[in-house]
């Protein structure tokens, strides 16, 4: 039996907490939100297994809690700083962690078409759109960022953020990120790739935030199993 330790009890956390007390090889040992998140600092019970998908505040609460138990930890919040996501890859020394903007099996392929489709076409213009419901509190999503990954796996690209009082023509080379906000979507990813008289656009739509929780915990069982190290998605669930 896991012992499973969850942050965040919002849409995810809810949904987290129900798939784990369903499922007969995890158990949840507590949650944490806001308001009880310190604790994790000294005075939470044991577990074997870390899951946050919270936000970004959280995070020093998390870590200081796996750096004294060594859980291992499956971290799905988004919205981190660079330096904030080394921290949480070093851990990966003492302890099994992920780290992914996204669990779901469809956007992992997403990210294989999109490096596939960017090293095919080189020099076509790219914009990645994403899309989610009003209430998300980061922008741009962690999957977009991601994509982009794929689309410059050095970060040697401009970036433009919006195009907000462009003038001018579109710069050469620069890769353009876009975030719509509204209603209750649960998350969609658009590469647009623009070449001369012709456009390839690869689409992702979740229709629910099960898809999430799905991978989550697919992931999370395979973490456990694993020897200490950061582990990508693809490494857990794609590799034998
Ligand atoms: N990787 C993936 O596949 C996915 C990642 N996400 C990411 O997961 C995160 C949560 O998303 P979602 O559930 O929709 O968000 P919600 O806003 O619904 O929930 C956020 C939760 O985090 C808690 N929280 C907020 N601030 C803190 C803090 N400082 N310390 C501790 N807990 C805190 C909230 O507590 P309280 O309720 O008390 O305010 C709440 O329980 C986001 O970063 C989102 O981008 C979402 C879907 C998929
Ligand atoms: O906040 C969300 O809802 C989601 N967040 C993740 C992200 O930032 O990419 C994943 C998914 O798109 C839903």
């Amino acid at each position: 039996m896991t012992r499973v330790i969850l942050v965040g009890s919002g849409r995810m956390g809810t949904l987290l907490s129900q798939a784990i007390e369903a499922d007969k090889d995890l158990e949840l040992a507590g949650t944490y939100d806001v308001t009880n998140v310190s604790e994790l600092d000294d005075e939470a019970p044991a577990a074997d297994l870390v899951i946050d998908f919270s936000n970004r505040d959280a995070l020093p609460h998390t870590l200081a809690y796996v750096r004294r138990s060594r859980a291992a930890l499956l971290l799905g919040t988004t919205g981190f700083s660079e330096g904030e996501l080394a921290e949480v890859r070093a851990l990966g020394e003492a302890t099994q962690v992920i780290w992914s903007g996204n669990y779901s099996l469809g956007v992992a392929v997403l990210r294989h078409a999109t490096r596939l489709a960017a090293e095919a076409l080189p020099g076509w213009d790219v914009e990645i759109v994403e899309t989610h419901h009003a209430q998300k509190a980061d922008a741009p999503s962690g999957t977009a960022e991601m994509l982009l990954r794929e689309v410059d796996p050095a970060g040697e690209r401009t970036v433009a953020y919006g195009r907000q009082g462009m003038v001018g023509a579109r710069p050469k080379g620069e890769v353009g990120m876009h975030s719509l906000r509204g209603g209750t979507v649960a998350g969609t990813h658009e590469v647009h790739l623009f070449g001369t008289d012709e456009e390839l656009c690869l689409t992702h739509r979740a229709s629910s935030r099960q898809i999430f929780v799905t991978g989550a915990i697919a992931a999370a069982k395979r973490l456990v199993a694993r020897e200490p190290g950061f582990y990508t998605f693809d490494e857990l669930m794609f590799a034998e």
